[in-house]
């Protein structure tokens, strides 16, 4: 199961690669605004915080297939190895898909809020399809079952495209997909920190410090 950071903020993704195992970051262009600064130079700090095998997702911000193209082939010639260019399910956005994966550039589709876009992505040659989770339970879908649809399609008809469930409000949301096979999740900072930590594991590692000092009476972490 591969966990990537949905972000651009630079301290997060190093503070975070350093103590977590994460397996690459994406990021779309709200994402990237958000920095307010060159996004070239942003991917491309992102790009050397992450090892060689960890995987960038870089988005494309144009609507026509001949500039997606563009787009894409620069983002893929700027930050070779392993980058995947985002494209949108969007008509034009599976003409481009179909142009550069049999060009070898790797592409994850993404805005995916149903199974069937990502068939057709997949058809198209995508690595990865990207289902947007929280936004399909927002105008009362079923991100999950969505996503069990997806991973049950690929499987039934020997896809090599994999899913990189998005857009995530909470935890339970990342266990279901977990659950439903998906094989990788790009998870914010919000919910990121709620997938490592628990009040009951903070109050239970205080208690054990706290009974061993009134016992023992040192100062257990000075030396
Ligand atoms: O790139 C797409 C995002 O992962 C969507 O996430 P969001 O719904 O939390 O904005």
């Amino acid at each position: 199961m591969k966990i990537l950071l949905d972000t651009a903020d630079i301290d997060f993704i190093r503070k975070t690669n350093d103590t977590y195992v994460i397996d690459g970051v994406t990021t779309n262009p709200s994402i990237l605004a958000k920095q307010k600064i060159d996004y070239v130079d942003v991917l491309q700090e992102i790009r050397c915080i992450l090892s060689d095998e960890k995987t960038l997702h870089a988005q494309v911000v144009n609507q026509d297939a001949e500039k997606i193209i563009e787009e894409a082939e620069f983002l893929h010639n700027t930050f070779q190895g392993n980058i995947y260019v985002k494209i949108p399910v969007i008509p034009e956005g599976y003409k481009a898909i179909k142009y550069l994966t049999e060009r070898n550039i790797k592409v994850t589709a993404t805005a995916v809020f149903t199974p069937q876009q990502a068939l057709m992505a997949a058809k198209a040659g995508a690595s990865y399809v990207a289902p947007y989770v929280n936004r399909i339970d927002n105008i009362s879908g079923n991100g999950v079952n969505v996503v069990a649809d997806i991973v049950t399609i690929f499987q039934t008809y020997h896809f090599q495209t994999q899913v990189l469930a998005a857009s995530f409000k909470n935890t339970e949301q990342i266990q279901k997909i977990c659950l439903a096979g998906a094989q990788a999740v790009t998870v914010n900072e919000d919910v990121f920190s709620k997938l490592f930590s628990h009040p009951l594991t903070d109050w239970s590692v205080n208690t054990f410090t706290e009974d061993w000092q009134k016992t023992y009476g040192q100062k257990i972490m000075s030396d």
